[in-house]
Order: C-alpha cells, then sequence, then structure tokens
C-alpha cells in the first residue's frame, strides 16, 4: 500500500517516499468489491455490489440522488463500516485498515482546506504528518504545484483564491503522496460549468501522469462520459451497468440506463423479424426500420433507443423516412433541439447542426425523419 495519508504526527521519523518522476509506470491499486452491503435500518444503501477496479483506470460512480454513490465510496475510505460482503486493495481485505492507514487521496464538494495555511501549507500537509523530511517535501509540493499550475499561488491563503483554484489546491493535496488510490466526491459541482469542464480536462490528464486508480463520483453524466475509463451505473443500492463511456450511451442495456445517460428517444415498435444482432421492426407510425439488438430471441415488441443526434432530417418525403409535424424548434447554438410529432402520436426529440443550409423549422410545418440500423438499439 502507499504510504499513509496518516493526519497525525508518526511515532518515529519515516524514510521518506522514495521520489518519483512524474509518470505513467506509477501505477495504482485494484479495487475489489465482493457483494458489498451497507444498510441504515431497514434501508439498503449499498445491495450487493460487486465492482472489480483495474489498477490505474479512472471509473466513475454515476447515479441519480440517493442512489448509493457516496455510500460505496465512503465504505472504500473507511468512513462508514461495511454489513456485508468484502473490499479487496490489490487482492487484500482492508476490513481491518482505518481510513488514515488505507493511504487514498482524498477530494471532496467542499474543498476542505485549512484557512490559516497558504497553499504551499496546505499542500504539503500529508508530508509533514508523514515526517517526510524537509528537502523532500518542498521539491514534492513544487513538482505537485506545478503539476496542476498553482506554482504562481503557492504562497496565497485560501481566502485569496477562486472556488476553482482551491479545488486545485485540494486536488494537489490529495495526490502529493502520489498515493495508488484517489476517491474523488462530486469534486467539480460547486463550480460553473466553463471552470467544471477545465478541471475534467485537467484532472483527466492528471490521471494519465500520475497513474493512480481514481475512483469519481458524480451524478453528471455528461462529466462521467467525458472523464472515465469505465462508469458504473447506479440506481437504488445497485450497480446497473458498468462499461465504456460509448458503450454505456450507445447500448445502454436498460431503459433507466438509457434516459439517465444522455438524451433518448424511445420508440416503441412490432419486431418483424429478429435476425439475431439486428431486428427489423415496425413503430406505430408505420415506419419500417432496422436496428441493432443484442437480443436473438425476443419477438413481440420492443423498446428502441434513438439518440437526437442519430436522427436525419429531411426536407422531402423518402422510401425509409416518415413524417413529423414540428412541435417545437429551438435555436440553442451550435445545435437546433427539435421536437416533433409523428403519425402515430410519439414525440420525437432531434437535435441537429445549426448550418448555412439548414434553418430552424417553423412550429407546425411538417418533415421527415429516418434513421439507419447502425443509429438505433433495442433495449434488453
Ligand atoms: N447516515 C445515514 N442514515 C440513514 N440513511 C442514509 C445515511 N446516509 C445515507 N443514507 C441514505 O442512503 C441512500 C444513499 O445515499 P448516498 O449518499 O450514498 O447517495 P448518493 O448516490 O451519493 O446521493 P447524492 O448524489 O445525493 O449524494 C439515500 O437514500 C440516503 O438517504
Amino acid at each position: 500500500m502507499a504510504e499513509t495519508l496518516a493526519w497525525r504526527k508518526p511515532r518515529q521519523r519515516m524514510a521518506p517516499p522514495a521520489p518519483r518522476q512524474a509518470s505513467r509506470e506509477m501505477i495504482g491499486s485494484s479495487i475489489s468489491m465482493r457483494s458489498v452491503v451497507k444498510t441504515y435500518g431497514a434501508f439498503c444503501a449499498a445491495d450487493r455490489i460487486s465492482l472489480d477496479v483495474e489498477p490505474g483506470e479512472f471509473i466513475t460512480l454515476l447515479g441519480p440522488s440517493g442512489s448509493g454513490k457516496t455510500t460505496l465510496l465512503n465504505l472504500l475510505a473507511g468512513f462508514q463500516t461495511i454489513d456485508g460482503g468484502e473490499i479487496l486493495i490489490d487482492g487484500r481485505s482492508i476490513a481491518h485498515v482505518p481510513t488514515h492507514r488505507r493511504g487514498f487521496g482524498m477530494v471532496f464538494q467542499s474543498y476542505a482546506l485549512f484557512p490559516n495555511m497558504t497553499v504551499s501549507q496546505n499542500v504539503a500537509f500529508p508530508l509533514r504528518m508523514a515526517g517526510v523530511d524537509r528537502a523532500t517535501s518542498d521539491r514534492r509540493v513544487a513538482e505537485t504545484l506545478e503539476m496542476m499550475r498553482l506554482s504562481d499561488h503557492a504562497r496565497k491563503t485560501p481566502f485569496e483564491m477562486s472556488g476553482g483554484q482551491q479545488q486545485r489546491v485540494a486536488i494537489a493535496r490529495a495526490i502529493v503522496m502520489r498515493p495508488k488510490v484517489v476517491l474523488m466526491d462530486e469534486p467539480l459541482s460547486a463550480l460553473d460549468r466553463r471552470l467544471r469542464e477545465s478541471i475534467q480536462i485537467e484532472i483527466r490528464a492528471l490521471h494519465q501522469t500520475i497513474g493512480s486508480t481514481i475512483l469519481f463520483v458524480t451524478h453528471d453524466q455528461s462529466e462521467a462520459l467525458t472523464m472515465s475509463d469505465r462508469i458504473a451505473v447506479m440506481d437504488k443500492g445497485h450497480i446497473i451497468q458498468v462499461g465504456r463511456p460509448v458503450d454505456i450511451y450507445r447500448q445502454p442495456q436498460s431503459r433507466f440506463v438509457a434516459s439517465f445517460v444522455g438524451e433518448s428517444n424511445l420508440i416503441e415498435a412490432e419486431i418483424l423479424e429478429n435476425r439475431g444482432g439486428t431486428m427489423r421492426l415496425r413503430s406505430r407510425s408505420g415506419l419500417v426500420f432496422d436496428a441493432q439488438s443484442r437480443d436473438a430471441s425476443a419477438s413481440g415488441t420492443a423498446t428502441v433507443l434513438v439518440r437526437p443526434e442519430r436522427i436525419a432530417l429531411r426536407e422531402t418525403a423518402t422510401a425509409d423516412s416518415v413524417a413529423a409535424t414540428v412541435t417545437s424548434a429551438l435555436f440553442m447554438g451550435e445545435t437546433l433541439r427539435i421536437e416533433a410529432e409523428m403519425a402515430g402520436g410519439e414525440t420525437l426529440l432531434i437535435r441537429c447542426q445549426d448550418t448555412a443550409a439548414r434553418s430552424l423549422p417553423q412550429i407546425g410545418s411538417r418533415i421527415h425523419v429516418s434513421w439507419g440500423a447502425q443509429d438505433c438499439w433495442v433495449l434488453a
């Protein structure tokens, strides 16, 4: 396990951690959760959760409020006790390892900086508590501040810094010991969108550099899609799908994941033919189309996901299109957001690029829409 982030005086001076160049060769720990259970009275906040995280992976727990994300992170950190199952770090159970000996870096929504200390002192704090000698500590702090582009702010106190800068200090403090695991609980949710996006990119780059395993909690689906190697989608104390962002987005396994991650059109359709891998379907409005599918044996009816940006808009009818009436049309800068009702009564959300050739349609006007087999996915 990495050097501990013990926030107390050590009994004796420890040997300083070996100076490491910031590089990808420093690989984080594996995390394995096995049937983890946490209950609050009769309520089950984590219901037999199992998840394996690879060394150096950036994994995000994504889910609505109350789904159990923070609970899982707290169990991992040791802030709460586990009621069933086990958590292994690099194959070893951490059941009897107290928080301060787990050696994790942690970042929370509230920056939790020491207000009376400078940026340097805040970042140096874990090194000081671990008894690292002054010269090593100074070098490590300087390196880390540079990594977080904070070198010019080293002598400031938190009061003299913006929210985004303070959060970068909190991140610097969490990684200064080069922990093998970093836990981040909604670290960017107090920041405005632009700042959030720029720090997302910084955290992603930082992860590439330090190679720690990062477990990141958010309820923001676009943040999860942007940052993660894999996403674990949570709902009501369960992990309901784990996968790469592109697979979660394109091939969700349930209505819940399809609706929670990204915008979606869920179209009820009759299965005309199941070819295993693809299906031919007919929507209520009479559109016959092909869709990708995982279920080779389904028959009857199916729910098909079509993402708003995958719908093609046409001026005139074609053999593979269906007519729809525009019910809402908004100019949103780079995209147009259009809602249209198909003949069968289904409402479609459509997003398309704003181009010189395409103007915003009038409400009540008739458009023709179509999509190809590659653009839609039958939900299991
Ligand atoms: N100490 C506690 N006592 C009782 N119930 C709790 C406690 N902590 C959490 N819960 C409940 O457990 C469930 C999961 O909470 P948790 O904080 O893990 O959710 P979350 O997904 O992180 O939500 P959020 O995004 O709002 O932080 C919630 O229904 C919450 O009310």
